[in-house]
């Protein structure tokens, strides 16, 4: 217990040195590509043991969540972010599904596909689909005009897939995986990905089988998909034994990749991939804020930051290709274009994942952000709204309130003053969740401008309808500090309301004029009354 205390209380400064240096050196520089070049693009091989290959299937799996439907256009603009964003492999549909499908996946193997950028890096265009000649070939044909064209084919390895499912036999479907290798390579595909479906509830040995035989076959990277989200992160690890089993007994697996693809019905998604990274894997198949198929596949952004955090310690020295620093606006085209939006406290990419609303914390993050923020938004390519990011609520403190008040221009408040003013933004704020700038600002100038209060309201009931005469019954604390009630009739509520104060404070007047207009949103909103009486 002592060392493991001991580990933990040393990772954490050199955690936030490398996030400060490799994380916001590039935030700061824009555009650019992190600082490492990324090896060449070989379909079966990586030239750099601790380089991870990102996977994105955000165009194919994440388009799989129910309502998500992408037209082409909007496929081909995601597509190109992603390129750049630094994807390695763009997923970027299922060409068969339909004619629609085809073409966006065709267009953007020529036009992204063929896009050499600046450091002179082109994404790998995948086409998905079944273990099926059709299939296979209508693949194929979307994505060979790409630089580098891939094809992944999938078929099911689970007894309950195999025998329910498929209605195949585990000998079928060894020969139906083994042929569909072989026929990609006779069209000409030589980057080939295999999925056993279901992998992770699919019996060891024959998983082993199935592997053997497709990488014989010819298959490039060879796909571990936790179809169902059933797998925990210590059993993804076991990846290892067995990468280490199939390069130790099979001809040609030290020429393949291994990949991840996790599905998150257990929200364990992130922390598999990571896990099969660690056992070995150097592909991770992942989607743009984590939508897919269900509960959604893994992360990218999460799989990445976590990567680009924690990956140079504690990762054994993994990295990626990704420029965070496009991730937000990756995130919100395809927050927008799919229609799924991202829940306000998703990790890296959601509202409030920079944002601080307790006073204690903001308190911390005004003396150094690197108390409550592991990242910067900046590295993200966040700007930050204002100042630190700080929510003012009703958990915010004199510190946070004072900061913000500065920055709006009024930091020569006296003290006094200063402590009216927080004991009315506690009052507002638990009336109303987040205070804005402009409920700040009504509050200060309300106090700037008003005259002296000699009369207080105390209560005030009102009852109006389409029956009878608005009514107004009003409770008022006079100058001598003791209450007098009074009610009136008026022609509506507010005409009642003045009828009611007039008979108290006794200056007869007439109600001339009456406005109200909001000065903040929502409905516990502040506004500004304009009563006109003579
Ligand atoms: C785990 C995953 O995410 S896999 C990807 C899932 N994505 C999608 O299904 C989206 C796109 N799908 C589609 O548009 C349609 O399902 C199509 C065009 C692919 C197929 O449509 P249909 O021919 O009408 O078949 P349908 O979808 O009803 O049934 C699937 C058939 O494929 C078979 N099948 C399923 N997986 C595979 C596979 N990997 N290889 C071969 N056949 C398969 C099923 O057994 C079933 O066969 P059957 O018709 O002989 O019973
Ligand atoms: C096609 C495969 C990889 C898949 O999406 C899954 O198994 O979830």
């Amino acid at each position: 217990m002592a060392s493991r205390t001991a580990c933990f209380g040393s990772a954490r400064p050199l955690t936030t040195r490398v996030c400060r240096r490799s994380l916001v050196t590039r935030a700061s520089a824009g555009s650019a590509r992190p600082q490492r070049k990324r090896p060449e693009y070989i379909p079966n091989r990586i030239d750099d043991p601790n380089y991870v290959r990102v996977f994105d299937t955000t165009l194919r799996d994440g388009e799989q969540s129910p309502g998500a439907t992408l037209t082409s256009k909007e496929k081909m603009e995601i597509a190109k972010q992603l390129q750049k964003l630094g994807v390695d492999v763009i997923e970027a549909g299922f060409p068969i599904a339909s004619p629609d499908d085809f073409e966006a996946v065709r267009s953007i193997a020529m036009e992204v596909g063929n896009n050499v950028d600046a450091d002179g890096y082109v994404p790998a265009i995948c086409g998905l689909s079944r273990s099926r000649e059709a299939d296979l070939e209508r693949a194929w044909d979307a994505v060979r005009h790409a630089r580098h064209p891939r094809v992944h084919v999938f078929l099911a390895t689970s007894p309950i897939h195999m025998e329910h499912k498929l209605r195949m036999t585990p000998d079928q479907v060894i020969r139906q995986a083994v042929e569909s290798v072989k026929h990609l390579r006779s069209l000409g595909c030589k980057d080939i990905e295999f999925s056993p479906e279901d992998a992770t509830r699919s019996h060891p040995t024959f998983l082993y089988e199935v592997l053997a035989e497709v990488i014989k076959a010819g298959a490039t990277t060879l796909n571990i998909p936790d179809t169902t989200g059933w797998s925990l992160p210590h059993e993804f690890q076991v990846l290892r034994g067995l990468i280490t089993d199939l390069r130790a007994n099979v001809h040609g697996a030290n020429d393949v990749i291994f990949s991840t693809h996790c599905q998150n019905d257990l929200g364990l998604s992130t922390a598999n991939s990571l896990a099969g990274a660690m056992g070995g894997a150097r592909q991770v198949e992942c989607t743009i804020n984590g939508i897919g198929e269900r509960a959604g596949n893994a992360s990218l952004e999460e799989i990445v930051m976590a990567i680009a955090l924690r990956g140079e310690r504690q990762l054994g020295g993994l990295w990626t290709g990704i420029n965070p620093v496009h991730i937000a606006v990756t995130s919100k085209m395809v927050c927008d274009y799919s229609g799924m939006p991202v829940q306000p406290h998703k990790a890296i990419v959601g509202a409030n994942a920079f944002a601080h609303e307790s006073g204690i914390h903001q308190d911390g993050m005004l003396k150094s952000r690197d108390t409550y923020e592991i990242m910067t938004p900046e590295s993200i390519g966040l700007a930050r709204a204002s100042g630190v990011g700080l929510v003012l609520g009703k958990h915010s403190g004199r510190h946070a309130l004072s900061t913000r008040l500065a920055e709006l221009g009024y930091g020569d408040l006296p003290a006094e003053r200063v402590a009216e003013l927080f004991r009315r933004f506690k009052d507002l704020a638990d009336k109303k969740k987040d205070i804005a700038d402009e409920d700040l600002l009504a509050l200060v100038q309300d106090g700037v401008h008003q005259p002296e209060a000699v009369w207080a309201l105390g209560d005030l009931q009102v009852v109006c309808g389409s029956m009878g005469l608005p009514t107004a019954t009003v409770k008022l604390i006079g100058p001598d500090g003791l209450p007098r009630v009074a009610a009136g009739m008026g022609t509506g509520p507010v005409d009642a309301a003045y009828k009611a104060i007039d008979s108290l404070v006794r200056v007869p007047a007439r109600l001339v004029d009456y406005s109200m207009n909001g000065v903040t949103e929502g409905i516990e909103a502040l506004a500004v009354t304009r009563v006109i009486q003579a």
